[in-house]
Formats: C-alpha cells, sequence, structure tokens
C-alpha cells in the first residue's frame, strides 16, 4: 500500500515558467524513498505542494488514502524543513507536547526526554529553544518527528547539519520508523545515507522525475547515486 500518492503534479511559482510538470511517483509503506535531484529541480516545491503549503494547482496527491488538503491527510504527515525554525519561546519540553496536542498524539514524556538526550542533548530538555545550537534545532525537530511516528514522515534537508554520532543514532530510529510500517521520504544531497538507508530513489531534474526505482539497481546500473545524477548532467539530452 501507498502511503503517499503524486500523480501527474504540475506547479508554477508565476503561472509561465513550469516548476513541477507532470510529477508522478508513490511512497510505500514501510520504505524509505530517498529524494534526489540538482539546486532548483523542484524538490522544495514538490514537498510543499505535497504537504498543502503551496496549493495544488494540477495533479492528484493523496496521503495515507486521504484526499489534499483535508484535515485527515495533514494529520498523516510530520514535515521537517530545511530551516532550523522552531518557536523560541518555548522549551523542547513545551514543544514536544504542543505537537502531540496539535497531532492529537500522546507524547510520553520520559520517552521524549530520552530520545532528547540519546541524541546528546541531556540535560537541556527544560531550556528554552531560544538558547539552542543550529544543530540542537535540526536535532529537537528530528526528535519531535520520531515521537510523533506519523505514517510518513518528510525529511527535507534536515539530517546535513548533526554531527556524526546524531547522524547514526538518526539512521537506526529511521529504520525503526520504517520496520514499523511507517513511509519516509527523505530529501538529501547525502548519497551515501541514501544508499544505506532508502529502498528506493526519485530523482527529479528540471522539474520532472528522470530516474526512479530500486536504489540497489541504480547503483547497479551508474556504480553510485553520485554518477547517477553526474551522468545525468553531462548528459545531452539535458543541454539540449
Ligand atoms: N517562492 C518562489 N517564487 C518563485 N520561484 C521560486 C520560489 N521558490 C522556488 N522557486 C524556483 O523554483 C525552482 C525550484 O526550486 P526548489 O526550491 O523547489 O528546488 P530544490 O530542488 O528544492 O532546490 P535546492 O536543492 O536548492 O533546495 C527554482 O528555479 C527556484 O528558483
Amino acid at each position: 500500500m501507498a502511503i503517499l500518492d503524486v500523480a501527474g503534479l504540475r506547479y508554477s511559482y508565476d503561472g509561465i515558467a513550469t516548476v513541477l510538470r507532470d510529477v508522478s511517483f508513490s511512497v510505500p509503506a514501510g520504505s524509505i524513498v530517498g529524494l534526489i535531484g540538482p539546486n532548483g529541480s523542484g524538490k522544495s516545491t514538490l514537498i510543499k505542494t505535497v504537504l498543502d503549503l503551496l496549493s495544488l494547482q494540477a495533479g492528484v496527491v493523496t496521503v495515507g488514502g486521504h484526499a489534499h488538503g483535508s484535515p485527515a491527510a495533514t494529520a498523516q504527515a510530520a514535515y521537517l524543513a530545511s530551516n532550523d525554525y522552531l518557536p523560541q519561546f518555548l522549551t523542547a519540553r513545551e514543544y514536544v507536547h504542543t505537537l502531540g496536542r496539535l497531532y492529537g498524539v500522546r507524547v510520553d514524556d520520559d520517552a521524549a526526554r530520552d530520545l532528547f538526550s540519546r541524541f546528546s542533548m541531556q540535560g537541556r530538555y527544560d531550556d528554552l529553544i531560544e538558547d539552542y545550537s543550529h544543530g540542537m534545532r535540526k536535532k529537537t525537530q528530528l526528535v519531535s518527528a520520531l515521537l510523533l511516528r506519523r505514517p510518513l514522515t518528510i525529511i527535507d534537508e534536515t539530517l546535513n547539519g548533526i554531527d556524526l554520532e546524531a547522524l547514526h543514532l538518526a539512521e537506526q530510529q529511521l529504520r525503526g520508523l520504517r520496520d514499523e510500517g511507517h513511509a519516509v521520504l527523505l530529501c538529501t544531497h547525502d548519497f551515501s545515507l541514501l544508499e544505506r538507508l532508502a529502498e528506493r530513489i526519485v530523482f527529479l531534474d528540471l522539474g520532472e522525475i528522470v530516474a526512479e526505482g530500486p536504489t540497489a539497481e541504480l547503483v547497479a546500473e551508474h556504480g553510485s547515486l553520485a554518477e547517477l545524477v553526474f551522468d545525468r548532467l553531462d548528459s545531452e539530452t539535458r543541454a539540449s
């Protein structure tokens, strides 16, 4: 079963230049799908459209079988944005419990504190987010999504700013989400991370999907995900 289904998605910011053209793919339950593409290829636009942060101009999106934009669809997905914005005036404890109430999920305070500590933030759970470093904010976003355990977690470059120890733990935790049947859409330029973690890859270039399939098959064909992207960037199709 697909947790996220995207069919024929198109988007234009100004009604003239098309940023997404006929994008179709799905994210199955119990899977981690990597979303890759050069800067400006439309990855963030795609994610924001799926999450109804940008209006759906053309195409069909369902989340957990629910129609795009419906409260039920919104409640299915946790979103980790590429920025580190969090409410500065809250502590991490207040933040995760506020999110829990918004999503209708009971957050176990001991589990939250424990996870927070495991990401090397012990003793800071009740401090104001205002005083957190950039890395701590990224980890707080991640911990929040791990606590919410939504059917779909969408991560837009959130793991890029965290240290190796946290990345190692994040990988374990994301595998745990997947093994429980949840789906993850992971957008990152860290191709070695995707080769370790993602079963499938969606490769977006100039607003179109130019490669999609099992990671192992794409790596076998091109040598690595980086080479898949380089092959595309060097191709005559793209230059024309
Ligand atoms: N608010 C906006 N208004 C107008 N154009 C925009 C806006 N946001 C993005 N774009 C344009 O849409 C295209 C796709 O941008 P998008 O941010 O979706 O790409 P991306 O693949 O996420 O890039 P990156 O890897 O740099 O984050 C780019 O040409 C970008 O300049």
